[in-house]
């Protein structure tokens, strides 16, 4: 198919339906605040203000009892869809609700710090090779190979030069990315994004280089750390 006849609606699938254990508080993580919003309506605001995200499917716990009391939920271009029991389930469970020539945009609720221009960045180039990618970094820190033993202990370190840290969003076609997490989760595949899923089918997906403040909230002190973030870039619109 040229790529003027191919169908270029993008749909963002946002896996919200985590305890956030790590970051040991009550409510789940993506309800914890970072000014006067939410970390899901931070991320939300996010891509439903992209010009070129047609719709939001959001997945969210079934004892989720916060999701509705959000002005974001009401939103004409969110849908909630109920997540599963692990972020790949929670993502399939989004990915029924899109059609098969679209475009799946798959992107973490807790990282809120995502930009604009990140977006822009993954859009443009997956939709010029039209080839399925993610936004990554490649890693700064000297990275060891610990003994499978538990014992703490550095086998050698590994060379750097080809590793990077995988972020989302994640931008693959909706079908492809659809039979490719079904297949794997079937066989108990070890899945923890979605170019997993595509590896995991022979796929080689494109690393596209992003901004290292596009941070997951995993633990505790990284909240400060996105706080930060948050502040910064809204200094930035207000300059511009
Ligand atoms: N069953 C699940 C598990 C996770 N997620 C989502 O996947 C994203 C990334 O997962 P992670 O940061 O690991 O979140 P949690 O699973 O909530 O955190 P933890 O592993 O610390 O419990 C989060 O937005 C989370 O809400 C989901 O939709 N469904
Ligand atoms: C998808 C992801 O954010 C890429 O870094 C990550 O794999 C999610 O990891 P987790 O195992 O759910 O914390």
């Amino acid at each position: 198919m040229s790529k003027s006849m191919s169908n270029n609606r993008i749909v963002a699938v946002v896996p919200a339906a985590g305890n956030g254990s790590r970051m040991k508080c009550e409510q789940p993580k993506q309800y914890m605040k970072i000014g006067e919003l939410t970390i899901l309506e931070h991320t939300l605001n996010t891509l439903i203000s992209h010009s070129k995200i047609s719709q939001v499917i959001v997945a969210i716990s079934p004892t989720d009892s916060i999701f509705y009391t959000l002005p974001v939920a009401s939103h004409p271009k969110v849908i909630a869809v109920q997540g599963g029991d692990s972020r790949a389930a929670s993502v399939l469970a989004g990915l029924q609700k899109l059609q098969a020539t679209d475009w799946a945009m798959v992107h973490d609720a807790a990282r809120p710090c995502l930009s604009h221009q990140d977006m822009d960045k993954l859009i443009d180039t997956v939709f010029d090779k039209q080839q399925g990618g993610i936004l990554a970094v490649p890693i700064s820190d000297t990275v060891k190979l610990a003994y499978a033993d538990k014992t703490k202990t550095i086998e050698h370190s590994l060379d750097r030069t080809y590793l990077w840290g995988a972020a989302t969003p994640q931008l693959f076609k909706a079908e492809e990315l659809r039979s490719c997490l079904q297949k794997a989760l079937s066989e108990h595949a070890i899945i923890t994004d979605e170019a997993s899923a595509i590896e995991y089918c022979g796929g080689h997906p494109l690393l596209v280089h992003g901004r290292r403040d596009n941070i997951k909230i995993t633990q505790p002190e990284d909240l400060a750390i996105a706080t930060f973030y948050l502040t910064q870039q809204a200094k930035n619109k207000e300059n511009v």
